[in-house]
């Protein structure tokens, strides 16, 4: 199978924020991708923008190290690290002053798109947006890029679409969810909708519940400071949980086009119940006898952050009333696997007896690792032994599927990166799907706040706290086990 590189238009992207942690590992040798499969066009420009001094040699030697550092899938020689480096520039700015402005207007090239990714912290979002307009360097068809996190609650978050409301049109804001930029995600669109085999059972009359999981064997050292103000919550389930949910949950929007695939993903927002404390279990993982605990990691041994997340959610609808769906997300667990899990109900008579035992269909996106789908269905079990029944694993592994282009699954953050130059927003958050995340999540930890919860303590690598295994036992269910 040989997959298709359309060339974007040619652009100007300059990244705010060049220097940092962000564009190194992902964004920079992200680009330097796109550049090796030929979508970039001849002319298109990289600049680097930020705080500390650089000329553009130091930059673009800060780019290779990079590149080499952080570019897994690497298939392109020194001569074409060397032919991408030279689409590059760098640009010593000051967000909150006046250093660097004009010289950036200089650099920027009329008759190309224009874009500006926000690689910074989201207190300079509004700074930055304000001196593009105020400088003159971003025009109509200008576009912007941010980060996450947007906000931390409701109310910061309208402050931040507020500010760059002033200077910037919602067709021009760009919100960066890298996980609607993975391939299974995509994928799951496109199973759902371009096959007739599953959208009629997608629904409560034959699905029992769903499971969403995104599992990491990592701890947050190094970020401490950050998650321990965030917590699972904030940092995973508000934006990336919310959005597998949903995708996995939302009604065919009418054509695969930004507005109408967003409008779709706002109702399922809207429609979700608030949580009572009883579906919700949070986590802290423990110390190991050679690894700190999260409260050491976090740098304080107070905190009442979880590391580790569980909910039962429900969603008031026809198509989802009395289906819960279950989410999880936590660090340092026992595996890394992104999974979203679709439960359906037995068949509701069984011509076998009931020695054949109950079997379910059960359907597993995989969003990593081995990116994929599998069935699950039951058969005849082989040989003579009469009908015993058996559930084997219809298995579809897209490296598998795809042969050779496995290796051109493209990373979220080029992908992403691609469709702004392209203007094309479907996979990126708009304002009031924002907005609507953070009025769902915000009751939900006022409440444990409120109620002073404390998360319970779970074993490093493990599936999490046992009350997260209970929650599911008490409505006689259980999670799929973490494993990758
Ligand atoms: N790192 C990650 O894995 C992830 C990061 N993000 C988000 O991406 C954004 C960037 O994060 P990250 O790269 O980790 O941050 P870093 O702290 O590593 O980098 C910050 C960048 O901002 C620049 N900067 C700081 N102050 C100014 C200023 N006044 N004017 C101009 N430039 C300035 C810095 O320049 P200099 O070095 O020259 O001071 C540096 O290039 C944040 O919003 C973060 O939440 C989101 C998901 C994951
Ligand atoms: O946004 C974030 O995502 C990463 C997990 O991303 P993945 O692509 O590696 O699954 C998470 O580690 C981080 O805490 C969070 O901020």
């Amino acid at each position: 199978m040989v997959s298709r590189v359309i060339p974007v238009d040619d652009f100007d992207l300059v990244i705010f924020g060049g220097t940092g942690d962000l564009a190194r590992r992902k964004i920079l040798p992200g680009l330097y991708r796109r550049f090796c499969a030929g979508q970039m066009p001849e002319t298109a420009r990289i600049i680097g923008a930020a705080r500390s001094e650089h000329d553009t040699e130091e930059f673009r030697q800060l780019v290779r190290d990079a590149i080499r550092e952080f570019s897994t899938k690497n298939t392109c020689d020194e001569g074409q690290i060397g032919a991408f480096l030279e689409r590059l520039d760098y640009v010593q700015v000051d967000a909150r002053g006046s250093d660097g402005w004009d010289a950036l207007k200089e650099m920027m090239r009329d008759g190309v798109v224009k874009a500006y990714y926000f690689s910074v912290a989201p207190s300079l979002f509004g700074d930055i947006a304000e001196r593009l307009q105020s400088y003159g360097i971003a025009d109509e068809s200008a576009r912007i890029v941010v980060e996450k996190p947007f906000g931390r609650d409701l109310d910061s978050a309208k402050k931040l679409n507020a500010d760059l409301a002033k200077h910037f049109d919602e067709t021009q804001i760009y919100r960066i969810d890298h996980y609607l930029g993975k391939e299974t995600v995509q994928n799951l669109m496109a199973v759902r909708f371009g096959n007739i085999l599953f959208e009629p059972l997608w629904n409560s009359q034959y699905v029992d519940h769903i499971q969403i999981t995104v599992a990491e064997t990592v701890g947050v050292g190094g970020r401490g400071e950050y998650y321990d103000r965030s917590g699972a919550m904030r940092d995973m389930v508000q934006n990336h949980l919310m959005q597998l949910l949903c995708l996995i949950a939302m009604e065919p929007p009418s054509r695969f086009d930004p507005d109408a695939v967003r409008d779709e993903k706002l109702k399922v927002i809207r429609a979700l119940e608030p949580v009572d404390h009883h579906s919700i279990v949070r986590g802290q993982y423990e110390a190991t006898a050679t690894e700190p605990s999260y409260r050491e990691d976090a740098g304080d041994p107070r905190s009442t952050t979880e590391s580790f997340i569980a909910l039962r959610c429900m969603i008031s609808n026809w198509r989802w009333a009395g289906t819960p769906f279950f989410l999880r997300t936590g660090k340092k667990l026992k595996a890394r696997t992104s999974e979203i899990a679709v439960m359906f109900k037995d068949a509701p008579h069984s011509i076998f007896g009931e020695e054949a035992g109950r079997h379910a269909n059960v359907l597993s996106i995989r969003l990593q690792p081995n990116e994929g789908m599998t069935l699950k269905v039951t058969i005849k079990e082989p040989g003579p032994g009469g009908m015993r029944l058996v559930d084997v694993p219809l298995d579809m592994s897209f490296a598998e599927a795809l042969g050779d282009d496995a290796e051109e699954i493209t990373d979220a953050y080029e992908r992403l990166i691609m469709d702004v130059i392209r203007g094309n927003q479907t996979l990126f958050m708009r304002g009031d799907e924002v907005e609507a995340a953070w009025a769902w999540t915000d009751p939900l930890i006022e409440s444990w706040e409120k109620r002073g919860d404390m998360p319970k303590a779970y074993e490093a690598y493990s599936s999490g706290p046992e009350e997260a295994a209970m929650m599911l036992h008490r409505e006689g269910r259980r999670w799929r086990e973490i494993k990758e």
